[in-house]
């Protein structure tokens, strides 16, 4: 089993093409001393820009989203193919931000992580609960059932075709982190149907927390067995920010 630990900055609908240039230029000096995976989700505008500036720095591009069919009459949307010419190596499908004012659904999920894979994106699932279902003791039904959906059909040659993030509603944007030994609970059991779908396999798929990470609480998250790293939000707008939660094992 060996998961290298991935930091993913979500920028959602932050930083255009001067502050995206601007971010990277304090980052990408900072960067050089990181062993962790980096990557970064800019919007759909600055990710060329973005793409060229970080070439052969080692850092990953990813996008927030995308349309599951190659091309047609979809105004508003971007393909894979659109993606691979950036060129983008990850995708984020199903964040809940999309889910809840976006209409994304389970089968919309699905059909985008079919198509992500069948390009070579790495699509970064999202998962996660809402407070009202943390509180009725759903959680882990609720979660489990979108692994499952986001996953119908699905057939992976190996742990690195796709990876998870689990981003409980509650702590997104809130300040309100979850305790690392319930983060721990959720992504472990996302690990156990990981593996009865795929077998063996899913000890090398990497799932991620999201939800408030911060400098001062990543190192406790990063010591629950199964949490391969953070989708972050606000911290990775600041280069210094996302720096130190991605060499937060220095003390
Ligand atoms: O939604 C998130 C990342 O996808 C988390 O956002 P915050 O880190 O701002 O809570």
């Amino acid at each position: 089993m060996s998961r290298t630990p991935l930091f993913a900055g979500n920028w959602k609908m932050h930083k255009n093409v001067k502050e995206t240039l601007e971010f990277l230029d304090d980052f990408l000096p900072l960067a050089k001393d990181i062993s962790s995976e980096i990557a970064i989700f800019p919007p759909f505008t600055s990710l060329y820009a973005a793409a060229e500036k970080i070439k052969g720095s080692g850092i990953k591009l990813g996008a927030q989203n995308m349309h599951w069919e190659d091309r047609g009459a979809f105004t508003g949307e971007i393909s894979p193919p659109m993606l691979k010419e950036i060129p983008c190596d990850y995708v984020i499908i199903g964040h809940s931000e999309r889910r809840q004012y976006f209409a994304e659904t389970d089968d919309t999920v699905n059909k985008k992580v079919k198509s992500a894979i069948k390009h070579g994106i790495t699509p970064v699932i999202c998962v996660g609960e809402s407070l009202e279902q943390r509180e009725k003791g759903m959680t882990l039904s609720v979660v489990l059932a979108q692994v499952e959906k986001a996953l119908s059909g699905v057939q992976i040659g190996c742990g690195n075709d796709l990876i998870f993030a689990y981003e409980p509603i509650w702590a997104i944007g809130t300040g309100k982190v979850a305790l690392p030994s319930d983060a721990q609970e959720v992504i472990g059991a996302i690990r156990e149907k990981l593996c009865k779908l795929y077998g063996n396999v899913a000890q090398d798929i990497r799932i991620l927390y999201g939800g408030s990470v911060k400098p001062d609480n990543i190192k406790d998250l990063m010591a629950q067995p199964d949490i391969d790293g953070a989708l972050v939000g606000g911290a990775s707008l600041d280069a210094k920010a996302f720096y130190q939660i991605a060499t937060y094992n220095r003390g």
